[in-house]
């Protein structure tokens, strides 16, 4: 079918869909709030539209931009000033539920914002989007993962807690985790050999239905985690695919990552029977419901379409024997609270279905509100939870806005491949990425200002290494799993540490070493500055003398508080709580 060209169909930007099938409903909710018009930059060239060069930004560039670009606060991920605490944006200045304060957010977010571009006559250019049909190829299909690194081995000795109701025992190898004959085989394909800490726990209690909540550090297998017991438990126990009753529903928060987490699916489920769909924002209603009317055991989604699905009633939940929360705080953070609710709580959810949520990152009180959803559950933490991981090398710049570009510059001259850098505005991703592809390194950027198809060949580009350097906004700091990212760069700190730690986790992954480098100016992150230092010094980081000083001695002393970060039980003493540090040795499973 020639709609399935390894170029995604893509229609001029401003190419309205006219059916009944159309994307309406995403027009109306990407269009409240934002940034509107004053996006600047290199698309005053008409470099952008198709992205005929792949990605990248040859030209185009408006002058200007400075390197820093912390002034304009408003113009993030979220459309909005992100600095007051994710409960206070969503309760307070948002209003209580009911307000249409969770609906506002939703609408600007990355999940729903189909279209993304603003035009000349102020109205926003859509796409209709068809993505490339995943690949079949076998060889493709196994390549996808990161090898594991020298530091694998160390896993064995990362503290492991758990806790709740008779928490089944972990296991040590793949062979004692009964997986279905043809998800081991996969598994064998895929180069595992050893569990992860996270697996070793996590793939009993979801074997024997529990309800889980899992925080393990980035890196560290959390996919496989829940997706190997939920295939077999499909395979072992079949029942009937009907259509729009996907059998297990993952929600992940950004369409990249659920398009990873479906890639990750279908490695899995290679060879078997099993239907794994996708749907997600920014891309065809139609297709993706042409898709799934074929009928899916495994649904794979972001939750605004999601949720569009199930208000059209083409997904219902009543065959659902799971779900699964990836990156839940990032979920409630981004104000998806009152969608999760809303499926979660949906008339049609099958009574018996397990809750599984996923995170390096897990504030308890987010913790608190998740728990709603869960039953009896088992809680486990892998390593200190928030904690970044150690075997990423952490430096810290004291880099004024006016400096940084200039030491991007330097940086990027010593080595350039497989950079990452963040940024904290999509303004500000389109600058430097402009300003970089006037430099000897191919550039390319993902945020939620660029059409879907922008986005997924940016990362393409990236991966195939085509485009040396990724700009990106927080919109890729979670969960992405790409082999060549050998350097994060913070050209601006993120707003909290938590997404600091997601996003210096996209290196230093299954045991490799990564390198991270951070901008700090102390004009604007000086907030950042106490969490920081705990963040550095509980990875064994050198935690340089400007920081201290302006942490004023904080991180000191009693060191990682992982209380913050969701490392305790919110659920308090009436559940048993067993420190499993090492799952290889330890005796009080039997
Ligand atoms: N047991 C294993 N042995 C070897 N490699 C593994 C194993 N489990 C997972 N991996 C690989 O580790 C990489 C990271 O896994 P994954 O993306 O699931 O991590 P994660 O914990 O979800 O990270 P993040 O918190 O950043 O989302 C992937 O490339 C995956 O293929």
């Amino acid at each position: 079918m020639s709609d399935w060209g390894d170029e995604p169909s893509v229609a001029a930007t401003t190419t309205k869909e006219v059916s009944g099938w159309s994307d309406d409903e995403d027009t109306g909710k990407s269009s409240a709030g934002g940034d509107g018009g004053k996006r600047g930059g290199y698309n005053k060239g008409g470099d952008r539209d198709g992205d005929a060069d792949g990605g990248g930004y040859r030209g185009g560039r408006r002058e200007g931009g400075g390197g820093g670009f912390r002034g304009r606060r408003d113009d993030n991920e979220d459309g909005e000033e992100r600095r007051g605490g994710r409960f206070n944006r969503e309760r307070g200045e948002r209003g209580e539920k009911g307000e249409g304060g969770f609906e506002r957010r939703r609408r600007n977010d990355d999940d729903v914002n189909n279209n993304n571009e603003v035009g000349e006559n102020g109205e926003k250019p859509r796409e209709f989007y068809i993505p490339p049909e995943p690949s079949n190829d076998e060889t493709e299909i196994f390549s996808s993962g990161i090898t594991s690194g020298i530091n694998f081995s160390k896993y064995d000795n990362i503290p492991v807690k758990v806790s709740g109701e008779d928490v089944p025992k972990p296991i040590k190898n793949f062979d004692d985790a009964k997986l279905r004959g043809i998800v081991v085989e996969n598994v064998t394909k895929s180069g595992y050999k050893v569990p992860t800490p996270i697996q070793k726990v996590s793939i009993p209690v979801i074997a024997a239905g529990r309800d889980l909540m899992a925080c393990a550090q980035t890196g560290s297998g959390k996919t496989a985690a829940f997706l190997l017991p939920i295939l077999t438990k499909l395979l072992d126990d079949p029942q009937d695919v009907e259509i729009g009753k996907p059998q297990a529903v993952i929600v992940s928060p950004t369409r990249e990552l659920a398009i990873q987490i479906f890639s990750e699916a279908r490695k899995f489920g290679y060879d078997s029977y099993l239907k794994i769909s996708i749907v997600y924002g920014g891309t065809s209603f139609k297709h993706q419901n042409e898709c799934i009317t074929k009928g899916c055991h495994v649904l794979i989604a972001t939750p605004g379409r999601l949720m569009d699905f199930v208000e059209r009633t083409f997904i219902t939940f009543s065959d659902t024997r799971f779900v699964v929360l990836d990156e839940a705080d990032r979920m409630l953070d981004m104000g998806f609270s009152e969608t999760m609710r809303k499926f979660m709580t949906h008339p049609t959810m099958r009574p018996e279905h397990q809750t599984l949520m996923f995170s390096a990152t897990f504030p308890e009180e987010i913790q608190r509100l998740a728990g709603e959803f869960l039953k009896n559950y088992v809680f486990v933490t892998i390593g200190v939870v928030g904690g970044a991981c150690s075997d990423v090398s952490q430096t810290i710049f004291e880099v004024n806005k006016f400096a940084k570009r200039a030491k991007l510059m330097e940086i990027l001259r010593e080595q350039a491949d497989g950079t990452i850098v963040f940024v904290e505005t999509k303004r500000g991703a389109d600058f430097l990425a402009s300003f970089l592809s006037e430099t000897e390194f191919p550039t390319t950027s993902i945020h939620g200002d660029r059409l879907q198809s922008q986005r997924e060949q940016a990362l393409r580009d990236f991966k195939n290494g085509s485009m040396k350097v990724i700009i990106a906004t927080s919109v890729a700091s979670r969960g992405l799993d790409i082999k060549n990212i050998k350097h994060v760069i913070n050209f601006d700190m993120p707003n909290n540490i938590d997404d600091y730690v997601h996003r210096i986790g996209r290196t230093g992954r299954v045991g490799n070493n990564g390198r991270a480098t951070s901008f700090f100016d102390p004009d604007q992150d000086r907030g950042l500055a106490v969490d920081l230092i705990k963040i550095l010094e509980g990875a064994n980081q050198t935690v340089p003398e400007f920081l201290r000083e302006i942490g004023g001695g904080g991180g000191g002393g009693g060191g990682y508080s992982s209380k913050n970060f969701g490392g305790v039980d919110v659920r308090g003493g009436g559940n048993t709580i067993s420190d499993i540090t090492n799952t290889e040795n330890n005796e009080d499973w039997d």
